[in-house]
């Protein structure tokens, strides 16, 4: 059986007294574009520095494709790593960045760079510095993917893009994981970035995992839920409630549940993946106790 992309047990950070990482348990299998989502400060970038070996846990264990991140040249060369805001050499021009790359990195494929710099219409001679933001973000991804590493960590990769540059953006790193059968992790604020490139998501918020899995198990096992004004305690047996809002006489659950439900006082919808996530972001964390709220 293959190594699992990523596996975290317990894993916890902390800056001093600040705690940027919680207790995060889990298994990310391999193959997949992981959507890491959370607002900001929720802790993706502390989980993806610990997963390329940057930062190192306060606690816990994590092991990314069965080694343990940042330990040695055959784990570093695995993983290819875009840190937020796309750093790259000001001073240096499209071309020198593609000879660094070819110098520093063992794997390095430069066909592949230069083909997805022609590509892009980047002009080699160009400095860095004098690219928009959305080719320097191009820049990165083409010097992370030609180490030809077997996963990919982007963080906040489309951030500072426009609409247009974010779709090329996410347009081209499928085409290239698709040809080239690498695992993904990407981070964002927004799941709209993501619905239609991840098939795993993770949400982080306030240094917790909230909810973690396959796209296509999350979506088949959360509905909205509507029918007439009730306590959360009256659901059907087995629906664990992400969310409840009430009117005076109308009462809505987003929930879960690992079997159909088969209550016909209740209209039971399919969410969209923004919707799911957005439940898990506004969910207390504490779980609160499913009590009726007063009617607003
Ligand atoms: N070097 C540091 N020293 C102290 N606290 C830090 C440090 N880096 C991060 N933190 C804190 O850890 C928490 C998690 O930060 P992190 O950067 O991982 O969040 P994030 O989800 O990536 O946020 P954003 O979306 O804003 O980039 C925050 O409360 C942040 O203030």
């Amino acid at each position: 059986m293959t190594d699992p992309v990523l596996r975290a047990t317990g894993l916890t950070k902390r800056y001093g007294r600040r705690v940027a990482l919680t207790d995060c348990t889990l298994t990310v299998p391999e193959g997949r574009v992981v959507g890491l989502v959370g607002p900001n400060g929720a802790g993706k970038t502390t989980l993806l520095q610990l997963a390329v070996g940057m930062l190192t846990p306060t606690a816990g264990s994590i092991t990314v494709l069965g080694g343990r991140p940042g330990a040695g040249p055959a784990q570093l060369a695995k993983v290819g790593f875009v840190a937020q805001d796309a750093p790259t050499y000001a001073n240096l021009t499209v071309a020198e960045h593609l000879r660094f790359g070819r110098r520093t990195n063992p794997g390095w494929d430069q066909a592949l760079a230069e083909e997805r710099i022609a590509q892009i219409d980047l002009d080699p001679t160009q400095k860095a510095g004098r690219l928009s933001g959305g080719q320097r973000a191009q820049l990165a991804l083409t010097l992370a993917v030609a180490k030809r590493p077997e996963l990919l960590i982007l963080d906040e990769p489309v951030a500072s893009l426009d609409p247009i540059a974010r779709r090329e953006f996410l347009r081209a790193l499928m085409a290239y994981t698709a040809e080239h059968h690498t695992s993904v992790i990407l981070s964002s604020h927004l799941v709209s970035d993501l619905e239609r490139v991840c098939d795993h998501l993770i949400v982080l918020t306030a240094s917790r995992v909230r909810v973690a899995g396959e796209v296509d198990e999350l979506m088949g096992s959360h509905y909205r839920l509507t029918g007439a004004r009730r306590d959360p305690a009256d659901l059907p047996a087995g629906v664990e409630v992400i969310e409840h809002s009430h009117t005076q006489r109308q009462s809505t659950f987003i929930v879960r549940s690992l079997v159909p439900i088969d209550d016909a006082s209740l209209t039971v919808e399919q969410l969209t993946l923004e919707d799911l996530v957005l439940a898990y972001l506004s969910r207390p964390v504490a779980p609160r106790r499913p009590e009726l709220e007063t009617a607003r």
